[in-house]
């Protein structure tokens, strides 16, 4: 056992690795990590799964062809080298990342798990050898990992998670996924666009169950047109497996039989590895460390980021806050943590969201509900459809029956301020539509002369927020 004292350690190297920079270069840094460098995101999260989501895009615009005039043959997806292409090229990073912090004079990597053993003293072991290490600041950037529910013959049968199916050996012919979030119903998409026979297990009534009720109800109607969705109901038990076929039974009685399956079930925060009562640090129910405005927690020198500490668990957010615990984390080190004048604050306003399916989403703000819950009558809502604006009319035509050229913007604002309170887009490129009105939100503009204060281009897809601003402005307008 050795013990090692550091200016600062960092728990994490996902968004946590973003932190150390060259301004870091006078301070000895530990950085600790139990996977690859790059955390979730590079390895098994956001780029990995929008690597595999664009040929999955291109397959489903090629089915659509015919309908232009224009057939074409698809797949079935060459899985081997779609994986190889993906996972070769984030392996290929995270190693590179590793390098690159090895060879820094100042940054000792630990490959293992930090554990408190007291306040700001960290054991972690790494091949048989524990090292204990203390340091005058500490930051939690740990993360979450996959939920796997408790259901009886899945270990027996075998499963898959986000962390594992994007490396499958052999493309299945028959997928199960159960979750009907973000992650079950972007790998959905893939599975099916490739080829697989896909069934989607989710125990509420829709798909996407934060989204605004519109925007749930059209995604759900939309991809039930292209595999089996089982709403309402729960996976019980599993049987078979192992190798052979695996047998889902539901809760309404259902069963389907597959060849893989997902659990997409959700994320739990990898809080409860670092035994943080050792060393005073609070966590709330769900495990998620409590941090106040300057990502500051709630022992002395200590810090958390990201999907660690934050309730809208995004690679956007988890940036944002690094960058909020790199600068007061900088003036800690040099002033001590009494001086807080110079730390910054987090701002967690107008975070936008997008689900990489087809047809895509993007979000910014409260739904409908949850605006008329908070704000009652004071509400206004608008919305403009795809295919009443000139890009629309190329995207539908034949193809009136494609969810994304069926899709729409939609506006929730507050009357007495004439804000935006929330936006959501149903359309191709909907995570890029949505960042003008995440501009709006962000800056408090007034809906009143949004749209005239700049052109949009025609005949470009953008028209369709300019719309649908105008609609709201004309909505806003109708009582004042
Ligand atoms: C399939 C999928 C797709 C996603 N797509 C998107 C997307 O399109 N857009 C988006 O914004 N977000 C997306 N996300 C979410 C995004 O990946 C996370 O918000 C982001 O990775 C959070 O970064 P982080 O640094 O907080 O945590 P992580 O990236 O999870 O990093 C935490 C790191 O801490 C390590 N660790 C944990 N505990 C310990 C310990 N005790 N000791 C040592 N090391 C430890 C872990 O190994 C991990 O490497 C996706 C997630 C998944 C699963
Ligand atoms: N595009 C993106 O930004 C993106 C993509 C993927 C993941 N993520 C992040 O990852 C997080 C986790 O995503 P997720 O999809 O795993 O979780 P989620 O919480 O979004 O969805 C899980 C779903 O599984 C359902 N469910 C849970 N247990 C079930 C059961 N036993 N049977 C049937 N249904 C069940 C829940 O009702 C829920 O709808 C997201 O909150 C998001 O922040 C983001």
């Amino acid at each position: 056992m050795t013990s090692e004292h550091y200016d600062l350690v960092i728990v994490g190297a996902g968004s946590g690795n973003t932190i150390v920079d060259d301004r870091f270069d006078d301070y000895r840094v530990a950085l600790v990590e139990r996977g690859p460098l790059g955390g979730t995101c590079l390895n098994r999260g956001c780029i990995p799964s929008k690597m595999f989501i664009l040929p999955a895009d291109v397959a489903t615009a090629a089915r659509r062809g015919d309908a232009l005039g224009v057939p074409a043959t698809v797949g079935p997806a060459d899985w081997p080298a779609i994986r190889d292409r993906v996972m070769g090229k984030v392996d290929e990073d995270a190693a590179e990342g590793l390098a690159g912090r090895r060879e820094a004079d100042n940054i000792d990597v630990y490959q293992g798990t930090a554990t408190f053993t007291g306040p700001r003293q960290l054991s972690v072991d790494v091949d048989g050898v524990r090292t204990t290490i203390t340091a005058d600041q500490v930051v939690l950037a740990t993360g979450t990992r996959p939920v796997v529910p408790d259901v009886p013959g899945l270990e027996e049968a075998g499963y898959e998670t986000s962390d594992t199916i994007m490396r499958l050996e052999t493309f299945p012919a028959r997928l199960g996924v159960i979750g009907g979030g973000y992650v079950g119903s972007e790998l959905a998409h893939v599975f099916s666009s490739y080829g697989a026979d896909v069934v989607q297990v989710e125990g509420s009534d829709t798909l996407l169950t934060g989204q605004d009720d519109d925007v749930a109800a059209h995604f759900t109607a939309a991809v039930k047109e292209r595999w089996d969705v089982r709403l309402g109901t729960e996976l019980e038990k599993v049987s078979g497996g192992a190798g052979g076929p695996i047998t889902l039974h539901l809760a309404d009685g259902g069963e389907a039989e597959v060849d893989v399956l997902l659990l997409a079930t959700g994320r739990r925060p990898n809080s409860d590895l670092l035994d943080l009562d050792a060393a005073g640090v609070e966590a709330d129910d769900h495990g998620r460390i409590v941090v106040d405005e300057h990502q500051h927690a709630s022992a002395a020198g200590v810090w958390s980021l990201g999907d660690a500490s934050s309730e809208e668990p995004l690679k956007h957010v988890a940036n944002q806050d690094a960058r909020v615990v790199q600068h007061n984390v900088l003036r800690a080190l040099r002033a001590g943590d009494d001086d807080r004048s110079s730390w910054v604050t987090s701002d967690h306003t107008a975070v936008p969201q997008a689900v990489f399916a087809h047809p895509q989403v993007g979000r910014v703000g409260l739904t409908e509900a949850e605006a008329r819950d908070e704000h009652g009558d004071d509400v206004a809502v608008a919305r403009h459809d795809v295919a009443d604006v000139a890009y629309g009319w190329a995207l539908a035509g034949h193809l009136d029956g494609d969810a994304e050229a069926q899709g729409f913007v939609k506006l929730v604002a507050r009357r007495s301020t004439g804000r935006l309170l929330g936006a959501h887009v149903v359309a191709p490129m909907a995570s890029v539509l949505v960042q003008p009105l995440v501009m709006a939100m962000a800056h408090d503009l007034p809906v009143a002369g949004l749209a005239r204060s700049m052109y949009w281009i025609h005949p470009a897809l953008t028209e369709v927020v300019e719309s649908a601003l105008l609609a709201l402005e004309e909505e806003l307008g109708a009582d004042g």
